[in-house]
């Protein structure tokens, strides 16, 4: 269950019925593009689609030896199966990430690993992302150099259902390859086999995964007073004149989602608009309580230029109770209580000291951390960033100011011969 609390911002009820007209339309416009080609909102589809669903658990059976997956991908090739693995794992398979580009770790790595016992995936939607791409270069390398011919069935790609290299790799060799479809962009991906192959050798609950994500669709498509994703893009939209949107997370095992969050939030959102204006807020990451201790000072008593989200979980999985110990008495008030009853006090103090601070500040609470919930809170933040860029009149799934860098990258390297 995910649920919005505006306690601290009063007047909100009023604000979503004057905007009614507003917020209905920008659905409607959004949705009107729906089908269409080019338009990238397959990611809306992505929780139907049972099918790819039971390929990658095939695959996953048939490759029972994987002790570790190593995922070339960067920016939304590997955000979010990062956030997800590290929330639900639950298989004993080692993961690594290979999102970076600097030697000395992906040595490390490569030293460390029984090619024997490793699955390569390769994830780019264009098959054309020069960090992914040298990090395919050095696996395929070790990969040939270890396992002779039998190194095709150690690298499976995540790719473009047609188009670019790694998908001409894979036709050229006969690698296995999953499809990240057409109309379903790299931030969008996350419910594509980007997030699912990893997450099926992570042992995660897909099945729940996916519900949730349909319960997201569900709530984007009710009516208003129903319509979670429409409030809470009406609340960034009431305050698009604060130029920071911090995305706070009481939850260790969701430590990287915000960093999931913050690409889908600044590479939709942060463009020029139709008259050619700058638009954005700047998503900032945190994690509660670890950001108490770095980032409350400045959200209490710094400028009062942000707008708040905290993702709050209200109960635990499974609780640890902290038991009376007669050498520490200074701690005496912790005896008895348990550890998420600790955590659940910082959040809501911290909740409580923002508002007070006079900071914008809003909840998300979530009834645990689980599969189900996350994965209707991934699909409720999705549909959050559609919905914004319709209201703020930009392209929500294009990325054109990232190119200039990419070509520069390019051309620094060529000119070096
Ligand atoms: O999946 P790809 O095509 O390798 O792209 C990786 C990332 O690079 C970007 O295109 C930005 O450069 C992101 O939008 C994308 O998630």
């Amino acid at each position: 269950m995910l649920r919005l609390d505006t306690r601290f911002l009063p007047g909100f009820s009023e604000e979503l019925k004057a905007h009614a007209p507003l917020l209905l339309e920008a659905r409607e416009a959004l949705l009107a593009k729906r089908g269409q080609k080019g338009a990238m909102l397959g990611w809306m589809d992505l929780p139907e689609d049972t099918e790819t669903l039971r390929e990658i658990r095939r695959f996953r059976e048939q490759n029972p030896w994987v002790e570790d997956f190593v995922l070339l991908g960067i920016g939304g090739s590997a955000l979010g199966p990062k956030a997800l693995e590290a929330a639900f794992a639950d298989s004993g398979v080692r993961f690594h990430y290979v999102d970076h580009v600097e030697p000395e770790p992906i040595r490390k790595l490569l030293q460390s690993l029984n090619p024997h016992k490793t699955l390569v995936n390769a994830v780019s939607k264009s098959g054309a992302t020069a960090e992914t791409l040298a990090g395919l270069l050095l696996f395929l390398d070790w990969l040939k150099a270890h396992l002779g011919e039998a190194w095709r069935r150690h690298l499976v790609v995540t790719t473009d259902p047609k188009g670019g290299a790694l998908r001409a790799l894979a036709g050229r060799e006969g690698l296995r390859a999953f499809a990240i479809p057409e109309e379903v962009g790299g931030r969008f991906s996350v419910l594509s086999p980007v997030g699912l192959l990893p997450l099926a050798f992570a042992g995660a609950d897909l099945d729940a995964l996916l519900m949730g994500a349909r319960k997201a669709n569900e709530q984007a498509l009710a009516p208003l007073e129903e319509s979670l994703p429409l409030k809470t893009a009406l609340l960034h939209h009431l305050h698009r004149h604060l130029p920071i949107a911090v995305f706070m997370v009481y939850s260790e095992r969701l430590r990287y989602l915000p960093a999931w969050f913050v690409q889908l939030h600044d590479e939709s959102l942060g463009k020029r608009d139709q008259e050619g204006r700058r638009v954005g807020t700047t998503a900032l990451p945190a994690l509660g309580p670890q950001d108490q201790h770095a980032q409350v000072q400045l959200f209490r008593e710094g400028p009062l230029d942000k707008l708040l989200t905290l993702v709050i979980p209200e109960s635990p999985v499974e609780d640890l109770p902290l038991p009376p110990v007669g050498e520490l008495p200074e701690a005496g008030y912790l005896f008895g209580k348990t550890l998420f009853r600790l955590l659940k006090a910082e959040a809501e103090a911290t909740y409580q000291a923002l508002a007070e601070a006079g900071q914008r500040v809003y909840a998300l609470y979530l009834s645990e951390v689980s599969p189900y919930t996350i994965g209707w809170l991934l699909q409720h933040l999705m549909w959050q960033t559609a919905f914004l860029g319709e209201l703020w009149g930009v392209n929500a799934f294009d990325q054109p100011g990232v190119e200039l860098g990419k070509r520069l990258t390019r051309a620094f390297l060529e000119g070096e011969g």
